[in-house]
C-alpha cells in the first residue's frame, strides 16, 4: 500500500495541502478530484517521492519514503510511474519510446547486451513492451515515428512507458484533459487493465465524471484539504461533507 499521512505542505508560506491522508492498495483506482489549482499536482508530486512534504509521512509498501537513505529511496521511487499531462516523447518510434521505461531499469550489462544485439539486427522486442502497447492499442503502430502521432496517440504512448517500467504504482496527473473522447476512452480502458493487473493507480482530475468512471475511490481536494474520502458511489451519491455535496452539485464556484 502506498500512503500519505496527515501531510502538509506550503510554497512561500501559502499552504496548499493541510493535514492530507490518503492511500491507495494495490488493485484500485483512487480519483483525486478538485478545481483547477488545488493542489492535485502537489498531491501527486509527494506521492511519487519527487518532492518532500514539510510536515507527515509518505509510506510505500510499509516502509518510510522520507528519514531513510537515498538509496532505500530510489528503490522505493522505482515502484512508482507517473504519467503528466502531456506527453513528452523523444525522436524515435512508439516502440523506442515504450522501451525506454524498461531501459532505466536494467543493468549495465544487460544494456550492453541488446545494444550489441540491436547492431547485428537480433534483437526482438521485449514481451513487456508489446503487452504495454497491446493495452493502449497502439501495436499497429509500434514501428512509426512518435513525431507523427496526434496528441492522444502521445498520450496513449506515454501511458504504455509507464506500464512498460513494471510499477506497483501509478499515478496520473489529469492524463486526459487534452483529448478528444476516444483517446480518453482508449486511457480510460487503459487504466482498467493496469488495474486489473494488480497495480494501485492514484488519478488526479478536475473532470469528475472521468473519476467516477473509473475510480474505486474517490478523494476530494477542497481547499486545502480532503473533505472526503470514500468508495464513489458513496461519493457521487450520498456524500457525508457539506462542502463535497455542493462541489458534486456544481453549486461550489471557485
Ligand atoms: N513550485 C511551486 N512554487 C510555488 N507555488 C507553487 C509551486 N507549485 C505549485 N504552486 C502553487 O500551489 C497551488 C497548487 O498547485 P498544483 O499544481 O498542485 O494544483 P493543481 O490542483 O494540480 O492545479 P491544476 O489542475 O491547475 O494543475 C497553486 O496555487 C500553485 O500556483
Amino acid at each position: 500500500m502506498m500512503r500519505l499521512s496527515n501531510v502538509s505542505h506550503a510554497y512561500d508560506e501559502e499552504p496548499v495541502l493541510e493535514d492530507v491522508s490518503v492511500s491507495v492498495s494495490p488493485g484500485e483506482v483512487v480519483g483525486i478530484i478538485g478545481p483547477s489549482g488545488v493542489g492535485k499536482t502537489t498531491l501527486l508530486r509527494i506521492l511519487a517521492l519527487f518532492m518532500q512534504p514539510q510536515e507527515g509521512a509518505v509510506e510505500l509498501d510499509g516502509q518510510a519514503a522520507w528519514g531513510t537513505d537515498d538509496r532505500t529511496r530510489l528503490q522505493l521511487r522505482r515502484k512508482v510511474g507517473m504519467v503528466f499531462q502531456e506527453a513528452s516523447l523523444f525522436d524515435g518510434t512508439v516502440a523506442q519510446n515504450v522501451e525506454y521505461g524498461l531501459r532505466v531499469r536494467r543493468s549495465w550489462p544487460a544494456r550492453l547486451q541488446a545494444a550489441i544485439l540491436d547492431v547485428l539486427g537480433l534483437r526482438e522486442a521485449p514481451p513487456a513492451i508489446e503487452e504495454a502497447l497491446d493495452i493502449v492499442e497502439l501495436t499497429d503502430k509500434r514501428d512509426q515515428a512518435a513525431s507523427s502521432l496526434s496528441g492522444g496517440e502521445a498520450q496513449r504512448v506515454s501511458f504504455a512507458r509507464a506500464l512498460a517500467y513494471d510499477p506497483t504504482y501509478l499515478l496520473l496527473d489529469e492524463p486526459t484533459s487534452d483529448l478528444d473522447p476516444r483517446n480518453t476512452g482508449l486511457i480510460e480502458d487503459a487504466i482498467r487493465r493496469a488495474r486489473d493487473r494488480g497495480l494501485g493507480v492514484v488519478i488526479a482530475t478536475h473532470d469528475m465524471h472521468q473519476a467516477q468512471r473509473v475510480a474505486d475511490r474517490v478523494g476530494v481536494l477542497l481547499g486545502n484539504g480532503i473533505t472526503e474520502i470514500g468508495p464513489t458511489d458513496q461519493i457521487f451519491e450520498d456524500p457525508a461533507d457539506e462542502r463535497t455535496r455542493q462541489f458534486i452539485a456544481g453549486d461550489l464556484v471557485y
